[in-house]
């Protein structure tokens, strides 16, 4: 194994995979049609309960596609469909009967960049929970509170709850972001590269705090960073060209790949 190849183990994560989790989404023979191109070819995976799977893999491969299926944001295009099946907990979420509202709240999602909403940082948060529950005062209040500190955020804007969330830092913003998401109490977190706009530090408070939530939530994210796959999924999976190639523990897939492309894909020496 080369030396970058070490390098990326040594960051693997002390966490191992549970392979005994239950399956939270499978992935059945899923297609993905941008127009007439096909961009996911007859993806089938599991994404466990309570782990973080990483999807990895070179620019253009799918992985944002995939990720945006589970909560059928990609419906609001017209000309984007996909086939095949999403079970969430069982119930396949791209059948036509399926609620997307409520399935956007069971599915949470955060982007590369934050998108705080241009409205104070407890508004943030409230507007959400204000959506589908009406719930008294003191009771936002806790549930604001709540998804604050879950979000490791709590700390540095409880004083200044009432200031717009826009005025907060980069790495505070997506914080942010995560806690709005936390508040809607979903059952899965999609991540879709949440880490790319920030600085080290804010990077590194972000992979602490994907690390306490999947406690809590099954996570999945997309990152173009190997030592990042590596730090902070239980499982990860390589894509090429719309395929999966490879999937299964993180320390497994880094540690000893099966497939060629996936071992040239994480030393770097890929293409
Ligand atoms: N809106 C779109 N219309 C047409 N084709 C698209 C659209 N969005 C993505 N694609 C194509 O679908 C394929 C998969 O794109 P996707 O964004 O999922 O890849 P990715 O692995 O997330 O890439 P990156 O790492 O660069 O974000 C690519 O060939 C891309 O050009």
């Amino acid at each position: 194994m080369s030396s970058i190849a070490l390098d990326t183990s040594s960051a693997i994560g002390k966490s191992t995979a549970n392979t005994a989790a239950p399956v939270r989404i499978a992935v059945r023979d899923l297609n993905f049609y941008y127009g007439d191109f096909r961009s996911l070819k007859d993806i089938s995976i599991d994404f466990y309960d309570r782990q973080v799977t990483a999807l990895i893999g070179p620019s253009g491969c799918g992985k944002s596609t995939l990720l945006r299926t589970f909560n059928r944001i990609y419906s609001l295009y017209p000309e984007q469909r996909a086939e095949g099946e999403i079970l969430l907990d069982g119930q396949n979420v791209l059948s036509p009967s399926i609620d997307v509202n409520e399935l956007r709240a069971r599915v949470g999602m955060v982007f590369q960049k934050p998108t705080p909403f241009p409205m104070s940082i407890y508004d943030n948060i409230a507007f959400g929970i204000r959506l589908y529950e009406n719930l008294p005062r003191s009771e936002l209040d806790g549930r604001v509170e709540e998804a604050l500190r879950k979000a490791a955020l709590w700390d540095e804007v409880k004083d200044k709850l009432r200031q717009s969330g826009m005025g907060l830092s980069g790495g505070q913003q997506q914080r942010l972001c995560i806690a709005r998401t936390i508040a809607q109490q979903p059952e899965v977190i999609l991540l879709d590269e949440p880490t790319s706009a920030l600085d080290p530090i804010s990077t590194g408070k972000i992979e602490e705090l994907i690390e306490h939530l999947r406690t809590e939530f099954t996570i999945v994210i997309v990152t173009h960073n190997m030592q990042q796959a590596a730090r902070i999924s239980q499982f990860t999976a390589f894509m090429y060209l719309g395929e999966l190639v490879e999937f299964g523990p993180t320390n497994k897939m880094f540690m000893t790949p099966t497939k060629k492309q996936t071992q040239d894909y994480i030393t770097g020496r890929f293409g």
